[in-house]
């Protein structure tokens, strides 16, 4: 039996998933109403409405439950796994890390947060272009999952994988997660572009550039080259930054539509990573020294320390550069 943690939108897809071929799956959600609408009505009508789950999908609200699981699949928001996974029972089960952040406090990578609230559980790393409505609705999805154990990787992809959600597999753990946590920032700036309207090529030079970005960080965060223009790199950065279905992407465009970051996070039931990770992605970045101007933009703009047009203003005076840099 497959256990998930996290009874959000992709948590429920992630365990629809996993149940499509008659396996039994275990769903950890915080919340009663989801545990007694996954249980009762085969439907998270909360997070992720619409979707008939498979009968062999069960929910409970007791993570002691999990400890009969072969694996967990972590999908809490970031900024809450440690204390999640710190309370769940002591075992020495695989963990799939599926979240997509950096620990704000202590600035970490998931990974390591995971191996400090767990020490001895062996972990990888599942991240790509993933819209949940569409993983649960079967179609076709690929997605990268990183382990440093090949044997540990290729386990865990013949328990989830399926015909419609390809797995492809890699030994770079810090570059799978980094992908994921940076492009959640990025999406948040490129629907700043379409809520003030700038236009496609606006849009277009973000993406690249943003990509510059999260290149230098990975490269000085271990993460290579090749996993970067991969699907949790490149493929779901061109995911998120181009359609309203990505929470960050609309929350910057209500951010460049005039209405202040403040009143759009209040207003959401559902997690945007992109405004967790900002502060401190940029925060890292300088500290290490590594340029990362669009980060820092939209950690300016997330805080109120900048508007739209000054933000734009500077990014438009910085000075010329090579491109390759
Ligand atoms: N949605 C997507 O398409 C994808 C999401 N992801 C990543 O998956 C992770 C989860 O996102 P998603 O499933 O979309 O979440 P949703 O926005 O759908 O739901 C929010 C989730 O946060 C949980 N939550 C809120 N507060 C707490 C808390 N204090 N402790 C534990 N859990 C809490 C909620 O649980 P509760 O029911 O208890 O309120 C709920 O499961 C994120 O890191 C996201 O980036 C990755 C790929 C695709
Ligand atoms: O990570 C995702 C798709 O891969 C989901 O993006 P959002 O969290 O921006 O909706």
């Amino acid at each position: 039996m497959i256990g998930v943690i996290g009874g959000g939108a992709w948590g429920t897809a992630l365990a629809q998933v996993a149940a499509s071929e008659g396996r039994e799956v275990l769903l950890w959600a915080r919340e009663p109403d989801v545990v007694e609408a996954i249980n009762g009505q085969h439907e998270n009508a909360v997070f992720l409405p619409g979707s008939k789950l498979h009968e062999t999908v069960r929910a409970t609200g007791d993570l002691a439950d999990l400890a009969q699981c072969s694996a967990w699949l972590v999908v809490t928001p970031a900024q809450h796994m440690r204390s999640v996974l710190e309370a769940a029972p002591r075992s020495e089960v695989p963990l799939v890390l599926c979240s997509k952040g950096i620990e704000e406090r202590s600035g970490s990578l998931l990974h390591h947060v995971a191996v400090e609230a767990r020490s001895g559980a062996p972990v990888a790393v599942l991240s790509g272009p993933t819209f949940a409505h569409e993983v649960a609705a079967g179609l076709p999805t690929a997605v990268t999952l990183a382990a440093e154990d090949p044997g540990l990787a290729e386990f865990l992809r013949d328990r989830i994988a399926r015909p419609t959600f390809r797995i492809y597999l890699s030994d770079d753990v810090a570059g799978a997660e980094i992908g994921g946590a940076v492009k959640n920032v990025l999406a948040i700036a490129c629907g700043v572009v379409d809520g003030k309207g700038l236009g496609q090529n606006a849009r277009a030079a973000l993406i690249a550039r943003g990509f510059a970005e999260m290149t230098r960080f990975g490269l000085a965060n271990g993460a290579r080259r090749e996993t970067l223009v991969g699907l949790s790199g490149m493929g779901d950065l061109v995911l998120t930054c181009s359609s309203t279905s990505s929470r960050n992407f609309s929350l910057g465009k209500g951010i460049g539509e005039g209405r202040s970051a403040a009143e759009l996070m209040s207003d959401r039931k559902t997690v945007a990573e992109g405004a967790f990770t900002a502060p401190v992605l940029a925060r890292l970045a300088e500290q290490m020294g590594i340029e990362m101007p669009v980060v820092a933009s939209v950690a300016k703009l997330l805080s109120g320390e900048a508007n739209v047009d000054e933000v734009l203003q500077e990014l438009l005076s910085r000075p010329p550069r090579a491109e390759a840099h």
